[in-house]
């Protein structure tokens, strides 16, 4: 029967290479066929992006599961139908039906979803086990006869607690049932995703990204998907997943690179940036933007060969309070007073019998702008930001009765530049600048935006995602008690609301398939502590091993771990309090012992990671060096540490010189 397999196995490889043969042959003759230059071009790049997208995917087995749907009522329109299910479409001979099907398409759910109790018509479900290309067996379940195997089918158990190396692969063979329903949710509906660590809230977000694509591809080709994550090193280590979806269109960045191209050159204090990172912001750039709104005073003339058109102040007036009570975009507003100034100058020139045409209102455009440049100036958000930040007056007209003396305090400039254009802007002005931005102009709004480590975004970070998917959906992915920004959320609720979205579906993760049972147990001690309400845990996994040791030498015991670590399969990170990471490279450096960055491809095994950028990762070993200084390094300490003892796939090292904090201490 594994003959059979394999047999299949050739016929697709020869199918697929007959479909790539075929979309590059399109392309020649599209190029020559083509009754115009036009729609040859046209043709041409439609074709070629097909060609491309077959050509360029990276090669993998053909499929891994396979259905067989019963031949009873159930069965619907799949009666008596065998069906396999890959990461992609394979064609079949003309008039056939294919030989693989996608693993997004309808039919495929019932792969996800069908169990005895909802057999969904299937009668054997087959998960295939591979070695690299090579099919080395298979596993049924007989649906029809009651028999699931869920989690502890062996391959999807193999697949889980498979050591890791490199960067995250996907997941697209094993995905559970209470993931595949996030995965699928229809895409008008904006989820938010609470999940532990290792509970799959990444993944899910990057294979519902590939889903919708394929679900909806022409309106989300138009809008665009955006991924946010929370720093390179974490962008570095999802970035193959989607491609190896076959989707390479979907723009993956951090929340500051989208905001602030350029490199971030100041720095705030935590003071200033808790004020700059508070909703209440939203409201003191307002004022400060439309407090440059005046009120017209005296008429405006115009002189217009030997006549001299007048629009009264009076009138004037009513056109700059209707334009505000409308509430455009200010740069809307300002062609709007514009447009409607020149109007009234129009319906004088033409009641004398004045000709009127396009040069003409250019011309009355540029005398009218004196006016317009007084009472509804055009601005560029820097310069508000700047003025607000500046000008302790300015600041306080608009912050008056929204932020207190001190907090003003809090963000004014000692020193203010010389010009906005000179000034060392902060992440957290970045921020601000960007609200202002989306006062004067809606930017553009995303079809759909994955947002991962939501908690740790600030009210202000959430509405600069808001604006970007004002059209569109959201996911969102967090993890409460992981929250280590000083701004991070407690609930979803409020959070929600600040990204736009306040009736989305807050739906829980609880089968953790990265961290050991025994890991999961040490870090839940500290779960009492972090003051968020999340359900608890459960660990798909019984392997894995604990280690916590107090050592004299911190140094000499992590390089030891290492060692040992390097004698078994899969990735090794050492994680640190940042300040002490540089110190533990250079003995490892020392010790003979290769290393890459965090997040970074390269061919060694072992990665030096500081606390504060451990969040997202995930290492086969991880060893943690000083609990206690990582909880001291920084404001919510404890939940920097939960963080860090979470990374573990398959053995964890806790090495401690100085007395564990107290929530471990007995480990
Ligand atoms: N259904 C699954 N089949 C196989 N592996 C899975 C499955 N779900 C999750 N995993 C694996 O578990 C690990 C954790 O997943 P992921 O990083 O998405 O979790 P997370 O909830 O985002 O974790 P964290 O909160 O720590 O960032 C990954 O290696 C992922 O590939």
């Amino acid at each position: 029967m594994l003959d059979d397999e394999k047999a299949y196995v050739a016929r697709c490889e020869a199918a697929l290479r007959r479909m790539l043969d075929g979309a590059r042959l399109n392309v020649v003759i599209g190029e020559r066929v083509a009754g115009d230059r036009y729609s040859a071009e046209r043709l041409g790049r439609h074709l070629k992006s097909l060609a491309k997208e077959l050509g360029e995917e990276p090669g993998g087995p053909p499929f891994f599961g396979r259905l067989d749907f019963g031949s009873d009522a159930a069965a619907g329109d799949h009666r008596a139908q065998r069906y396999y299910i890959g990461r992609r479409h394979i064609s079949g001979d003309v008039g056939q039906q294919p030989m693989v099907i996608d693993w997004r398409a309808p039919v495929s759910r019932a792969f996800y979803r069908a169990g005895a109790r909802d057999p969904q018509g299937v009668a054997v479900r087959r998960r295939f086990g591979w070695a690299g290309m090579t099919l080395t067996g298979f596993e049924d379940e007989r649906l029809d006869h009651g028999e699931d195997l869920g989690a502890t089918s062996r391959i999807v158990a193999a697949e889980i607690e498979r050591p890791r190396v490199g960067p995250m692969r996907d997941i697209v063979a094993t995905i559970q049932p209470e993931q595949d329903e996030l995965v699928r949710a229809d895409l008008e509906e904006s989820i938010c995703v609470q999940g532990a660590p290792g509970t799959g809230k990444t993944a899910v977000g990057l294979h519902r990204a590939a889903y919708l694509l394929y679900a909806h591809r022409q309106r989300l080709e138009r809008g665009g998907v955006l991924v946010l994550g929370p720093n390179r090193a974490f962008l570095g280590y999802i970035s193959a997943v989607l491609p190896a979806l076959g989707e390479v269109d979907v723009e993956q960045t951090t929340l500051e690179r989208l905001l602030a191209p350029g490199p971030v050159q100041g720095v705030d204090g935590d003071a200033a940036a808790a004020v700059k990172h508070d909703a209440r912001m939203a409201d003191v750039l307002r004022r400060a933007l439309y407090g440059r709104v005046r009120r017209p005073t005296g008429p405006v003339t115009v002189p217009d060969g030997s006549y001299r058109w007048r629009v009264a102040e009076e009138e004037l007036r009513r056109i700059v309070d209707d334009t505000r009570r409308e509430a455009p975009p200010y740069a809307v507003g300002r062609e709007r007073v514009l447009s409607r100034t020149v109007t009234m100058l129009q319906r004088q020139a033409e009641a004398r019998g004045r000709t009127v045409n396009a040069a003409w209102t250019r011309k009355m455009g540029r005398a009218v702008t004196p006016f317009l440049d007084a009472v509804w100036p055009a601005v560029r958000p820097q310069e508000v930001v700047a003025e607000l930040l500046g000008d302790p007056a300015a600041l306080a007209r608009a912050a008056d009765g929204t932020l207190t003396p001190q907090e003003q305090a809090a963000i004014g400039w000692a020193r203010p530049p010389r010009t906005f254009k000179s000034a060392r802007w902060s992440a957290a002005d970045a921020v601000l600048i960007d609200e202002v931005a989306g006062l004067l102009e809606r930017p553009r709004s995303y079809g759909h935006v994955i947002v991962d480590e939501a908690q740790d975004l600030s009210a202000m970070q959430c509405r600069a995602v808001a604006r970007r998917s004002e059209h569109g959906s959201i996911t969102v992915l967090g993890d409460l008690a992981q929250g280590t920004t000083p701004w991070a959320a407690r609930d979803w609720r409020d959070r929600l609301a600040h990204l736009g979205k306040p009736g989305a579906q807050v739906i829980a993760l609880t089968t953790g398939f990265r961290v050991p049972a025994a890991v999961v147990a040490l870090a839940n001690r500290l779960l009492g502590e972090l003051e968020v309400d999340v359900p608890p845990t459960r660990s798909f996994r019984s392997d894995g091993r604990l280690r916590v040791e107090e050592v004299p030498d911190l140094t000499r015991a992590a390089v030891a771990a290492v060692r040992e670590a390097l004698l078994r399969e899969g990735s090794i990170a050492v994680v640190a309090a940042d300040a002490a990471v540089e110190g533990l490279a250079a003995a490892l450096w020392d010790a003979g012992v290769t290393i890459t960055e965090a997040g970074e491809a390269g061919d060694a095994r072992v990665t030096v990671v500081p606390a504060t950028v451990a969040k997202g990762l995930e290492y086969d070993h991880v060893v943690v060096v000083e609990p206690a200084e990582i909880v001291e390094a920084g404001a919510r300490g404890l939940n920097r540490l939960y963080v860090v003892l979470t990374r573990a796939v398959s053995r964890l090292d806790v090495l401690h010189r100085r007395p564990l904090p107290p929530q471990l201490a007995g480990a």
